[in-house]
């Protein structure tokens, strides 16, 4: 079983989210591909963030029309930061054998040698890094103080989307439309529960 973590706050999901996730899973034929709505990002402003529960919901409607796609609240059950180490052994404990995979874009690659026991992930995943613009990730592995092997990483071949969330959610709480960049079902969800009205 080939199993593709995907890591993130996604406050929201976006398109760019599910190409890249379809990308991983052609290019490292992966069987599932597992979204992981982080409670608590390590590297970001929690106190500004969608409650989690709300970010899980999205998520689970932005993957349910594909088929190998899923959502896991594993790190919504955890308490303190959402380490991806911790998430990461505990697949591996799940799933002894499998070829686990761990998805994510330039700018975090870029930060990856900081991330807690970023070498003990390195030994239990492939990383499938997507570009994102304005990120060369040449410049990113020359920074890196980690040594990657060239067979650690499978860089995506796809163009870079310049999509994000905060710019999503600028637009949001503006009260701009953004329902073009969402996956089905999530912009009807958030205009209902008013999730990034301003208080
Ligand atoms: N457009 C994109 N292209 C490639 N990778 C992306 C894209 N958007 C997000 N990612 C990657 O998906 C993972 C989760 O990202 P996240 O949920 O933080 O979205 P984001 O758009 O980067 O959010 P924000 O703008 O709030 O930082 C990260 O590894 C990120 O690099
Ligand atoms: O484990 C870490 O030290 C670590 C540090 C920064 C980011 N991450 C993970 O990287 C993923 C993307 O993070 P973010 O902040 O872009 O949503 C998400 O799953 C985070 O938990 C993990």
């Amino acid at each position: 079983m080939r199993i593709g973590l995907f890591g993130g706050t996604f406050d929201p999901p976006h398109v760019g989210h599910l190409m890249v996730a379809q990308i991983a899973r052609e290019m490292a034929q992966l069987d599932r591909v597992v979204f992981i709505p982080a409670a608590i990002p390590p590297h970001k402003q929690h106190q500004d963030i969608t409650d989690v529960e709300s970010r899980l919901a999205m998520v689970a409607m932005a993957v349910k029309p594909f088929s190998s796609f899923e959502v896991s609240p594993i790190e919504c059950q955890r308490e303190g930061p959402s380490y991806t180490v911790d998430t990461v052994l505990a697949y591996r404990k799940l799933y002894p054998f499998a070829e686990l995979f761990l998805i994510l874009g330039a700018d975090m690659f870029e930060n990856f040698p900081t991330w807690k026991d970023a070498q003990e992930i390195a030994k239990e995943v492939t990383l499938l890094v997507a570009p994102r613009p304005y990120q060369d990730v040449d410049q990113a592995i020359s920074k890196g103080q980690m040594t990657l092997s060239a067979s650690q990483i499978i860089f995506l071949e796809m163009p870079a989307l310049d999509i994000s969330s905060s710019w999503l959610r600028e637009r949001l709480v503006a009260g701009l439309r953004v329902d073009p960049l969402l996956p089905d079902g999530v912009w009807n969800w958030i205009v209902q529960q008013g999730v990034y009205q301003q208080s």
